[in-house]
């Protein structure tokens, strides 16, 4: 399979080019050099001249509380960029697939989201990344759309490094524990986008799906975890706060767990288990010291 990839760094773009690897695929990405997405006209136009069989787009504007105040850049990066891509793609039927997020709910549900369930996204983020969801459908052509969660991986900003690193400055922290979801390793993303990306080729069905690890934890149970799974000096203790106690410029919804049935259904993609992911990364990043 030969691929077009947006995204270089980020941490999905990181493991797509592990994982193409592995499985012998041609993948060429573009970095922010190559395809600016605050340039959309110009992301469509590489998409026009590739000689890929699929695009993937693994780049976004993922600063969820900075977006609030840069509402035109998020929506140029995860709406505009994504709609101009898609309906290049579709204008030479090339498979597009699209990475979209939990933030897209409002997370007052008792039960993990499906795929059909009501959006309405509490922020900037969620709100331009929905309507990049909706402007790749619109384009008509063979797409798929994976919503994830929580992503992690060695490499870029996660909470995974974020706590590795306030865990080494400090003693205690607080993390808040009644937002709930499924950190989601991106290597396991990386595999499913591929996986998805030859179930297409084979004329498997596209559309929506979740994709995100299992079990549901708050974040103050997955600091928790990953202290567990990390050898610090010292091991912080983790206070246990509302997200009351802990103001943002984005509100972010309670509860994000998705129910990921119909990728499993549709192309036999099994929910991820995060913990094996997380001793990976720990590993991997205490490696890299
Ligand atoms: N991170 C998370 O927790 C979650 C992410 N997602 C979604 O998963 C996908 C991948 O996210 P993830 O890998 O974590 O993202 P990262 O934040 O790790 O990486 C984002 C990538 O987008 C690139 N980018 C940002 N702005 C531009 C721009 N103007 N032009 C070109 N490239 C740009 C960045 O490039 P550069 O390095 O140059 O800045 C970077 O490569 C996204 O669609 C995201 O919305 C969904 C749920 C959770
Ligand atoms: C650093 C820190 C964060 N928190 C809280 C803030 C927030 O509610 C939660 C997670 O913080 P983060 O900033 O890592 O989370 P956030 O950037 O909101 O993560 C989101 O990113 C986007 C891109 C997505 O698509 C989502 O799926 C989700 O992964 O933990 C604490 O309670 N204590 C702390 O010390
Ligand atoms: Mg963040």
């Amino acid at each position: 399979m030969h691929l077009l990839i947006f995204g270089k760094t980020g941490q999905v773009a990181r493991e797509l080019a592990r994982e193409a690897g592995a499985r012998g695929f041609r993948a060429e990405f573009l970095g922010r050099d190559a395809a600016d997405l605050t340039a959309p006209d110009a992301c469509a136009a590489a998409i026009a001249a590739t000689g890929a069989e699929v695009i993937v787009n693994a780049a976004a504007y993922t600063a969820v509380d900075a977006a609030e105040a840069d509402r035109a850049t998020a929506q140029a990066v995860n709406a505009d960029a994504p709609g101009a891509m898609a309906r290049a793609a579709a204008a030479r039927g090339l498979p597009f697939l699209h990475v979209s997020t939990d933030y897209v709910f409002d997370g007052t549900a008792d039960r993990p989201w499906r795929e059909d369930d009501p959006v309405a996204p509490l922020g900037v983020y969620g709100a331009t990344k929905l309507d990049g969801e909706r402007q790749v459908a619109a384009a008509g052509g063979p797409h798929a759309i994976l919503r994830t969660s929580w992503v992690f991986s060695a490499h870029g900003k996660n909470f995974v490094k974020t706590m590795l690193r306030l865990g080494r400055e400090r003693p205690e922290l607080s993390v808040v524990d009644d937002q709930k979801g499924g950190p989601t390793p991106a290597a396991d993303i990386a595999r499913a986008l591929l996986t998805l990306a030859e179930g297409i080729l084979a004329g498997r069905p596209g559309g929506l799906y979740h994709f995100a690890g299992a079990p549901t934890v708050s974040w103050a149970d997955f600091a928790d975890a990953i202290f567990d799974a990390a050898a610090l000096p010292h091991r912080p203790l983790v206070h246990r706060i509302a997200t009351s106690a802990y103001p943002t410029p984005a509100r972010r919804p309670l509860h994000s767990a998705l129910d990921c049935a119909r990728i499993r259904d549709l192309h036999g993609i099994e929910q991820p288990d995060w913990q094996r992911g997380l001793a990976e990364v720990v590993k991997e990043l205490e490696t890299a010291q």
